[in-house]
C-alpha cells in the first residue's frame, strides 16, 4: 500500500461522487469514507451519522471555532466540512481513507495535507451532469440551477487536481481509483485524463 493513503474525490454535484464511493466500498469494505458535518436538511433516506452529521449552523461554528475540522466550505447555501480527529485517526492507523469533498475544500486538503492523491470526477458530456442531477430527483429546480452554476466553476478547476476521472462506467472508475489507491509505488502522476 501507498505511504499516500488519503484520496480526495471531488467534481461538480451530480458526477456520482456518492455512488462511486458507495461501490468502492461495497467491493473493498477495507476502505473507509469520512463522514462530513453539514447543515443541510437531510434528504429522504439519509441518516444521521451514515451519511452525514446534520447540525445546525450554531454547532458548525462551534466546530470551526474549535479548530474540530480539517477543512469547510459552503456549497449552494449550506456549509459542509471534514471531521479532524477520526481522519487523523484512520491515516494513522494505515487505513486507506476517502474524503468526498467540494472544489474549495480539495484546496484546503492540497495545502494542509500534501501527500493527499486529489482525483476530479468528471461527467462525460455536460448534458449527461444535468441530467443526472435532475434525474436524482432529490433537489428543486433553483437549487439544481445553483448546484450546476457551482459545477461550471468546478470543471474549470479540474487541472488542479493530480487525476481526473471519467465517470462513464461506475465500475470502471472504481477499479482505476483502488489501483491508485494501492499502488505500492505511489502514484507520481502530474496531469491526466482518463476515460
Ligand atoms: N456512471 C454513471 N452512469 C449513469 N448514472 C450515474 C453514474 N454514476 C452516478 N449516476 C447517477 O447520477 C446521479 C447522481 O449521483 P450521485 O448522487 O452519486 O452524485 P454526487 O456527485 O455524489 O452528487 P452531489 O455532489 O450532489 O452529492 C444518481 O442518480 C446516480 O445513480
Ligand atoms: N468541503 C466539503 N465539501 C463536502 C463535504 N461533504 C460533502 N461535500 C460536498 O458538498 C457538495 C454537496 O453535497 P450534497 O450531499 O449536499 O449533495 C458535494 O460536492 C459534496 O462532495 C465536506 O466535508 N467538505
Amino acid at each position: 500500500m501507498s505511504k499516500r493513503r488519503l484520496t480526495v474525490l471531488s467534481g461538480p454535484s451530480g458526477v456520482g461522487k456518492s455512488t462511486v464511493v458507495a461501490e468502492l466500498r461495497r467491493a473493498h469494505p477495507e476502505v473507509w469514507l469520512s463522514v462530513s458535518v453539514t447543515t443541510r436538511r437531510p434528504r429522504p433516506g439519509e441518516v444521521n451519522g451514515v451519511h452525514y452529521f446534520f447540525v445546525d449552523g450554531e454547532e458548525f461554528d462551534r466546530l470551526v471555532e474549535a479548530g474540530e475540522l480539517l477543512e469547510w466550505a459552503e456549497f449552494a447555501g449550506n456549509r459542509y466540512g471534514t471531521p479532524r480527529e477520526p481522519v487523523l485517526d484512520k491515516l494513522a492507523k494505515g487505513v486507506p481513507t476517502v474524503l468526498e469533498i467540494d472544489l474549495e475544500g480539495a484546496r484546503q486538503v492540497r495545502t494542509t495535507m500534501p501527500d493527499a492523491l486529489l482525483v476530479f470526477l468528471a461527467p462525460p458530456t455536460w448534458e449527461e451532469l444535468e441530467k443526472r442531477l435532475r434525474g436524482r430527483g432529490t433537489e428543486p429546480e433553483d437549487v439544481i440551477e445553483r448546484r450546476l452554476r457551482a459545477g461550471r466553476v468546478e470543471m474549470a478547476a479540474e487541472s488542479e487536481f493530480d487525476l481526473t476521472l471519467v465517470n462513464t462506467s461506475v465500475q470502471e472508475v472504481c477499479h482505476r481509483l483502488i489501483a491508485l489507491m494501492t499502488d505500492p509505488q505511489g502514484v507520481t502522476t502530474t496531469i491526466n485524463r482518463e476515460v
